[in-house]
This record gives C-alpha cells, structure tokens and sequence, in this order.
C-alpha cells in the first residue's frame, strides 16, 4: 500500500491520529500515539523508537544479561520502519489509524531481536524455495469479570469467571454473553482480524476463536493484534481476559494451534497451489509435506523453548487435556504435537498443537516455518504416524517439560542456530535465561501453603 492510498483511506475514515507500534520478543505490543506532521515524516525515513523494548521482561524488569542493548550502549533508539499495509482502525478510536513497525539497524539491515522481522527472514527463506506459507492460528482465552485493578487487587486469586462450570461448545453460554460474543466477532472483522469460529470450550469462562488464515505474515500480525486487541474489548465490557497457557492447574490449558500449508506457482503468473496436497498420497500429504512435517518432529525438543516461552507454559504439558507430552504426528489425532489434516486440494494442512496461547505469534510462526523448510532441505522422511494416545509412549522424543530444560537445549542446538540465525537466538535464549532466574528465586504461595506451618 503506497502513500496515496493510505491518505484515501485516512479521508475516507476520517483519521486525526495515529497509533504505531511493534511487538516486542514476548508478543507484548509496544507502542505509542503520533500526531499526523510525524507520522508523515516517520512514514518517509522512519523513527526512532527507544531499543529497551529489547532489553526489558515482559514485566519491564531490564534483562542483566542482554547484548543487543544495555547500560553498557545507553539503550539508544533503534529504527522503527511503519508497514503501511497493516493499516487499521482503531475499533473504539474511530478516528485513529493503526500501523506496526518493523525495528531495523542504521544499516537497513532487520534488528535481531525484532520477532516481525525474524518471520519475514523465514518467508523471504520459503520464497527462495519458492512456495508461500499460509498460516493461521487459533487460540483459547479465559475471560472474568474483573478489572485491571480488581486483579491486582485480589492477586490474581479467586477471580469470577464470566459464566460457570464445564461447558463446551455451549450454545446456551453464547447466547447469554451475546453482546460480548457479537463485539468479538463484529469487532475483529473490522479490525482485520477475522474469525471463523468462536464457541466455549470446557471449563468455566473459556473460549477459542480460530482466525482466519492468510498470507504468513499477516496470519502473525492477526494473531499478535487479536490478542492485544481482545484485552482491551474485554476491558470495555467490564471484563478480563488471560492468554496465559495454563491459569489454573486445576483446569485445562490454553492452546495456541498454528495450522500450516505451503503454497506454489507451477509456472509464473499460475494460480498457486497447495503443495501439501496429494489426492494419492496417505492422509492426502504429498512428499514435501510430509518432509515438511518431519523436519517439525526432528527438531521439536530443541525448539521448544521458542514455541513455549513462557515459565507457565510447561504447566500446560500434563495428560489428559489434549496438550502433547510427546514429538509426536498423527493422522486427525489430537493426542500429537503435529495433527495431519487431510482435506481437499486446499484445505489439506498440518496443524501444530504444541504451541499454547502464550506464543508470541512471529516466533513461533517463523519457527514452524525454519523447522519445515530444514525437512525439505535435508529431505527428512518423518516416522511412522502415532495412532492412539500419542503422549503415552515411551519410544517417542519426549518434551521438555520445563523452560530451563527447554533454554538448555536451544543454546546448543546448532540447527535452531543455523535456521533461525545466531544473532537472534543468542539474544533469546538470554532472555530465557533470565525469565528462568526470575522465576527461581521467587518463594511461591504453593511453598507457602505446603510447608509454612508443617516443616
Ligand atoms: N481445542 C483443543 O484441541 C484443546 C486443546 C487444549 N486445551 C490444549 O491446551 O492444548
């Protein structure tokens, strides 16, 4: 979208201001507001954007340990780039214009630790190959009535969920949560981040929503944006919603599925086509699927940590709930990481089911795509596809199942540094680091409980 066609649509919308922003390594949006005159200039050469958004937690506790910025270079700006073609409205800012940013160096070269850019390094990598990722991802989300403040105030505990009990898929629940459920689905279509399913999943107050697919790049920023935006809805509607993997351990997960095809021209100017598609094949997978698939499976454990990011993410790996335990595939079988969905000559897709709602949607997508494309690179032959209960056997690869564990084998994992570049993994696997040494010196309130009276 060129300069022209965004002044159309600022007169059309009548926009008055501008909001851009960039996510950061754990999918937090940081942004800010600009007044026109800046946003046309930044729209020219870019901004400067202050660069401790890569070098604070997600909490805004600065890393100690970090390199691409720091005490030691006076956490200078880094250069913000605005992707006019993520134009949107704001839903409850009428006159307000959205645009993410891309971080660059001075060079013009991507900022290693900008995740938006990372994916757009894989793309460019399947584009060379010649196919074109189609992604999209689906997410499930508790929401309570509580405020920001009400969380704080009660300490995250013994929060009101926004309907009770174990109720999936539960025709009565949406109707009443109709306003909310309306607002989700009007409200994302006209902010670009459209859905094609949204029900109750089971357990008090939780939902899923499957985004529509798109283009690699756009399937991350709707996902980014879906769940930035859908906190600040929630917020509207008096209510409060979490992404985290698992909020509770008496209650099922989160997921976060990435459903995923490559897509290809047999010829210039020819139509693409999904290249996962075989009529003949078994579970209509063709061979570069099925290398695509088993370069996923290959390197799954050593990759965890940039699917799972979070401490929390690991709590989510317990049986019985649909999260996988295991670096396992199979045909329609929701036990395994990967599920092969066969379907028809553009609908046949994998879907990744390790990822929980916690990802950060570019990683994670990039991640996908660096694994699969490593398959096809090195012509990988997945193995036999699991049938049953995948997360029960033994003679599968398990999965870390902590972010220590997960960190350890990223660091000195030679493929993860080969597919996904030194510069950024070296810088995340700092940042894990550093979440796994906030995480160890913090006394919990299960220690409280446990042992406060009885030691
Ligand atoms: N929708 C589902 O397949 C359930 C997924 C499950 N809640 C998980 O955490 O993975």
């Amino acid at each position: 979208m060129d300069v022209a066609a965004i002044k159309v649509l600022f007169e059309e919308h009548k926009i008055r201001k501008v909001k851009v922003g960039g996510f950061d390594v754990d999918g937090v949006l940081r942004g800010k507001y600009v007044s026109l005159d800046k946003f046309w200039s930044a729209v020219e050469s870019g901004f400067g954007f202050c660069d401790v958004i890569f070098g604070w937690d997600v909490a805004d506790v600065l890393y100690d340990n970090a390199k691409v910025t720091g005490w030691s270079t006076g956490y200078p700006d880094a250069h913000a780039t605005i992707d006019l073609s993520t134009f949107r409205v704001l839903p409850a800012e009428r006159d307000t214009a959205a645009f993410l940013v891309d971080f660059v160096n001075k060079d013009g070269t991507a900022h290693p630790a900008c995740p938006r850019s990372l994916l757009r390094r894989m793309i460019s990598d399947a584009a060379t190959r010649g196919y074109q990722p189609t992604f999209s991802a689906e997410f499930e989300f508790w929401v309570f009535k509580e405020t920001p403040q009400s969380l704080q105030e009660k300490d995250f505990r013994k929060l009101t969920p926004l309907s009770p009990g174990m109720f999936g898929y539960s025709w009565l629940r949406e109707e009443q949560n109709q306003a909310f459920c309306h607002a989700i689905l009007d409200e994302m279509q006209a902010f670009d981040c459209a859905i094609e399913g949204l029900h109750t999943e089971t357990g008090p107050g939780v939902y899923e929503v499957a985004l529509r697919y798109d283009e690699a790049l756009r399937a991350a920023d709707k996902a980014a944006l879906f769940k930035t935006e859908m906190k600040s809805l929630a917020a509207r509607h008096g209510l409060a919603v979490t992404f985290m993997a698992k909020f509770n351990h008496d209650l099922p997960g989160s997921s976060g599925h990435i459903h995923q095809s490559l897509w290809s021209s047999a010829r210039p100017g020819a139509a693409p086509r999904n290249v996962f598609f075989d009529d003949k094949a078994d579970a209509k997978l063709s061979t570069i699927g099925r290398q695509y698939l088993a370069g996923q499976v290959a390197l799954m454990p050593e990759l965890t940590a940039l699917y799972s990011p979070t401490i929390n993410s690991y709590k989510r790996y317990v049986p019985g709930v649909w999260a996988p335990l295991t670096a396992s595939w199979g045909i329609e079988n929701r036990t395994c990481a990967i599920r092969a969905i066969p379907g028809g000559p553009s609908s046949t897709r994998l879907e990744y089911r390790q990822t929980a709602a916690d990802i950060n949607p570019y990683i994670a997508m990039a991640t996908c795509l660096a694994a699969g494309l490593y398959g096809i690179d090195e012509k990988l032959e997945p193995p036999a596809p699991a049938s049953g209960d995948a997360s029960s056997r033994t003679d599968l690869a398990p999965l870390p199942r902590t972010l220590k564990d997960a960190t350890a084998l990223l660091a000195k994992s030679e493929r993860a540094h080969k597919i996904l570049g030194e510069a950024f993994v070296d810088h995340y696997v700092r940042t894990r680091d550093w979440e796994v040494r906030q995480h160890e010196r913090f006394v919990t309130d299960w220690e409280l409980r446990r042992y406060f009276e009885s030691i």
